[in-house]
């Protein structure tokens, strides 16, 4: 859009050129009612001054000149001031006092004339009433401003009569209100006007000349040129307008035309600089919109970089990453590399650890041969003897001469009177001060041992009141210091399987015996009604098993005597069962250890008894002289072991034989009224100790023979199920394979109940029915040593079978059916049965529990040691040549055998047929 110049001349000459016409039509008519208008209100002003001031200097209706003559003082003007605003100004000079002479027209004092008016304009203006310039006092046609002055005046009058306060708002002044364009317009107003007014005196000459007016128009363009500073060039057409416009125009219409003019001008202008600025705004906002739009652009373009810087920085970043994922990659690699050499190297130094660690274990188990090899260096029956000391005589050895390490000396008279010094030799002699630590530290070698698989017997001989309960016990008040081989033995069990538990896992039994009157009773019962079971209660710790003794010492039939009134007449037997399983090989390894307390072994004759007394004494006696026959046959290396011959050899016949290690420890009184008593035991021990037996055998079986035995157990169970009938036929009593001998029917019945409860303790009993079918073989590398028949029958390990030729119908009975026996696992039991023909006592122990059915499968060789009727090769039995024969001869109640009671078992055939009683057979032929 084409904006015009802002140029008050090129605006002039617009405005001329547009209404050129129309100010040749002006019409006069509204001139004329202007002028009444002027002049209305001249005649308003002058009515109300007088009014207020008073006076006669104004007329009614006063001409234009007249009212100007008449305010030239400016005392009216501050009089009416003063009456409106009281005191606004202070001092109003006053006229002379011959006023009335003084022509009119004639002008005042310059003092008078300046102080007044000046006085007033300044006051009005500090009240923001309109003024006018003093000048329009002097020179005539500027009445109008002077009238506008007073009616404001006299308006601001009305307005404080009505009693208001505050900021008087003018608004009866024509003038108009100011406006943006006004505003900008007024910034030449003044000198405008004032040539206006110039020019407009200069045309109210009386000359009136168009050039005279052309001249006072030029005037105000040269002003309003001046003033632009523009457009020069433009004046010439300029004036040549104006005079064109007015050169044919009368005097008084040339005011009118120049104000209709200069309005036109000035709304023009006010038009022009309203477009102007809208332009200029328009223009501004372009530039902004365009500013705005650069500043995007650069806002973008700042983005765009800075993101490509990001980019860029990502990129570096990707870049770096990379690295580190390649170093990472490369460091992986070479840890990698290494892992596997170290894994090399670990695997080297595993295997290498494996191979000690396997060559450890067979320096373990060489070391256990060879310690075992030791043992049986020493001999496999070794004979300690303890003297006891002098009761209540301290400080005399009694018969005793001298005790060394391993020989004892007493001290006798012969027939002439003279000393005789009698020595016996033992493999270890403990005199009466020797503590029970000293007794056992020689035992506990034997200890290790049972771990080891071996079978071990302890067991304590002697007259009553030797010292055997002691050794084996304790004294009656039991200290720490004072606690017997028992005791000892199971701590030192546990100690030992405590320090083997990572190599070999073991599980512990107890079973508690007593031999009275050659009937065995179970020391552990806590079940009367269960007479015919022994129990065989799991131990985990010393204190376990010191309950069980006690529990045993309870039930235990204890006596007096004239000779002790402390004394036992009966055998007890503590026997701890062991069953290990190494860890690494899963082989098993069985052991077991007796504890034998005996009765006293001292004479009948002796002891002044008579009735039940002398009949316990017999038993006792009895048992002690099948105890001697055992040890001399074996000491003759008789074909005939007569183990059978009484419950006790019975009893410890696992632990007599070749297998076992046995220690027996000879109680001795130094009394000298037990003199002979002392002489009978010591050669009866003596001769013991010259016994030597083959070396003992541990109980173990490889995991393979293991695997080999559950699998034809299977195999048997199977077969047993299939064939119903057969198992019915095994299940009747009278039937049922089992091994053992028949025993005097009073065994059973003479059984005591203990009454005892027990119930902290866990046992189990255990039948015939468990040994059939669970307990291991018994394998004996050696074989029997006995090659007749009595040999056959005779061999046991401590256990006797009950044999099924002998079962009768009122037998013991196998507990619930066989197949639910397979379930439980038993190793070890002793039963109670009985038969037709008398009460029976059957018991069982570890190394004598193969079940028949294993037994009559395995080759007569790999079966040669289950305990009946297997051969054995004869093992080798040395007598040592002792010092003196005679020792043979001089204890007749212990080596000469008693009347063999031959078991008729011998000589009938085994119900369970098969090689063994074919073997049997032969045996008897020989
Ligand atoms: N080495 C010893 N030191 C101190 N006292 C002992 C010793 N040996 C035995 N006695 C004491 O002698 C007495 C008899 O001992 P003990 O009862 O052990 O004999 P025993 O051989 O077991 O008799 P019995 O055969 O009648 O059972 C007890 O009072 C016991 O304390």
């Amino acid at each position: 859009m084409a904006t015009k110049p802002l140029s008050i001349l090129s605006v002039v000459e617009d405005v001329i050129q547009k209404n050129r016409s129309q100010f040749d039509d002006i019409d006069f008519t509204s001139n004329i009612r202007k002028s009444e208008e002027a002049s209305s209100r001249r005649n308003e002003a002058a009515m109300w001054l007088q009014n207020i001031v008073g006076g006669k200097e104004l007329l009614d209706e006063p001409s234009e000149e007249a009212f100007r003559i008449a305010l030239r003082s400016g005392i009216i003007l501050c009089n009416a001031l003063n009456k409106v605003q009281p005191g606004a100004v202070p001092n109003v000079v006053e006229a002379p006092s011959d006023i009335d002479n003084i022509p009119d027209g004639a002008a005042l004092s310059v003092y008078q004339y300046f102080e007044n008016v000046r006085n007033f304009l300044v006051t009005m203006e500090e009240m923001g009433l309109p003024t006018f310039d003093a000048s329009d006092l002097e020179q005539g046609g500027k009445s109008s401003r002077i009238v506008n002055c007073v009616l404001a005046l006299k308006s601001y009058s009305e307005w404080k009569l009505e009693g208001k306060n505050g900021l008087w708002k003018y608004g009866g002044s024509p003038k108009p209100q100011p406006t943006i364009a006004k505003i900008f317009v007024r910034k030449n107003s003044i000198p405008f006007m004032k040539s206006l007014s110039r020019g407009t005196a200069s045309l109210g000459d009386k000359d009136g000349s168009p050039s005279e007016h052309s001249s006072s128009i030029e005037t105000v363009l040269n002003d309003a040129v001046l003033n632009d500073g523009s457009e020069e060039g433009s004046i010439p057409s300029l004036y040549s307008l104006v005079r064109e416009i007015l050169h044919d125009k009368k005097q008084e219409e040339i005011p009118f035309i120049v104000e209709s003019l200069l309005n036109k001008v000035m709304e023009e202008f006010e038009s022009r600089a309203i477009t102007v600025q809208q332009e200029t705004m328009e223009e501004i906002e372009d530039v902004e919109i365009k500013q705005k739009q650069n500043d995007d652009v650069k806002y973008h373009d700042d983005e765009k970089s800075s993101m490509q810087n990001i980019i860029q920085r990502q990129h570096e970043n990707i870049q770096e990453l990379k690295m580190i994922v390649n170093q990472t990659k490369a460091g992986m690699h070479c840890l990698r590399e290494k892992y596997k050499e170290d894994f090399i190297c670990l695997g080297s130094h595993l295997y290498s650890l494996s191979t000690s660690a396997s060559r450890y274990q067979k320096v373990l188990e060489e070391n256990r041969k060879l310690y075992n090899q030791m043992q049986d260096l020493k001999g496999n029956i070794r004979v300690y003897c303890r003297v006891r000391p002098l009761i209540g005589q301290q400080n005399s050895c009694g018969v005793v001469g001298s005790v060394e390490e391993e020989s004892i000396s007493l001290v006798t008279s012969s027939k002439n009177g003279k000393e005789v010094k009698k020595t016996f030799t033992f493999n270890k002699v403990f005199g009466p001060s020797a503590t029970q630590g000293e007794v056992f530290s020689d035992t506990q070698p034997l200890i290790r041992s049972v771990l080891d698989g071996f079978n071990v017997c302890i067991f304590a001989y002697g007259q009553t009141g030797s010292g055997k309960t002691h050794t084996m016990s304790g004294p009656d008040n039991i200290t720490e210091e004072t606690v017997g081989v028992n005791y000892r033995a199971l701590r030192d069990l546990f100690c030992l399987l405590e320090q083997r538990k990572d190599t070999i896992h073991y599980d512990i039994s107890v079973q508690m015996l007593e031999i009275y009157n050659e009937q065995v009773r179970d020391l552990l019962m806590t079940d009367a009604s269960n007479k015919r079971y022994a129990n065989l209660v799991p131990v985990s710790s010393t204190a376990d098993v010191l309950n069980l003794m006690s529990l045993g010492q309870k039930n235990r039939a204890v006596g007096s005597t004239a000779m002790n009134d402390r004394s036992s007449r009966s055998h007890s037997c503590l026997t701890v069962h062991v069953q290990g399983r190494e860890l690494s090989s899963g082989n098993g390894l069985r052991g077991c250890i007796h504890l034998v307390d005996l009765a006293g072994s001292e004479r009948v004759d002796k002891s002044e008894v008579t009735g039940d007394r002398l009949k316990e004494a017999q038993h006792i006696n009895k048992s002690l002289s099948a105890l001697g026959d055992v040890i001399s046959a074996l000491a003759q290396k008789q074909s005939h072991v007569p183990y059978r011959n009484s419950k006790l050899t019975q009893l410890l016949q696992d632990s007599l034989g070749g297998q076992a290690k046995t220690l027996m420890f000879v109680h001795i009184s130094p009394e000298p009224e037990a003199l002979g008593e002392t002489i009978s035991t010591l050669k009866f021990a003596e001769r013991v100790s010259t016994i030597e037996l083959g070396a003992a055998r541990a109980n173990k079986e490889s995991g393979e023979v293991k695997e080999l035995k559950e699998q034809i157990a299977s195999l048997k169970a199977t077969i047993a199920r299939m064939k119903d009938g057969e198992l019915e036929h095994f299940k009747q009593p009278s039937n049922r394979i089992t091994r053992g001998r028949k025993l005097p029917r009073d065994d059973c019945s003479s059984i005591e109940d203990p009454k005892k409860d027990s119930s902290k303790l866990k046992s189990r009993s255990l039948d015939i029915g468990d040994i059939y079918w669970n307990s291991p073989p018994w394998s004996d590398p050696h074989g029997g040593v006995n090659g007749n028949e009595d040999d056959k029958e005779s061999i046991s390990c401590g256990s006797m079978y009950r044999d099924d030729s002998l079962t009768t119908d009122d037998s013991f009975s196998v507990q619930g059916d066989t197949e639910s026996k397979q379930s439980s696992s038993p190793l070890w039991m002793a039963t109670t049965a009985s038969t037709n023909d008398s009460d029976e006592f059957e018991f069982a122990t570890s190394v004598c529990s193969e079940p028949d059915m294993n037994w009559q499968s395995h080759s007569p060789k790999a079966t040669a040691v289950s305990s009946l009727s297997v051969s054995r090769p004869k093992r080798s039995v040395h007598v040592r040549q002792g010092k003196n024969l005679e020792t043979r001869t001089t204890i007749p109640s212990m080596l000469s055998s008693s009347p063999r009671k031959h078991s008729t078992l011998a000589s009938q055939p085994r119900k369970h047929s098969g090689s063994i009683d074919a073997k049997r057979r032969s045996g008897n032929a020989k």
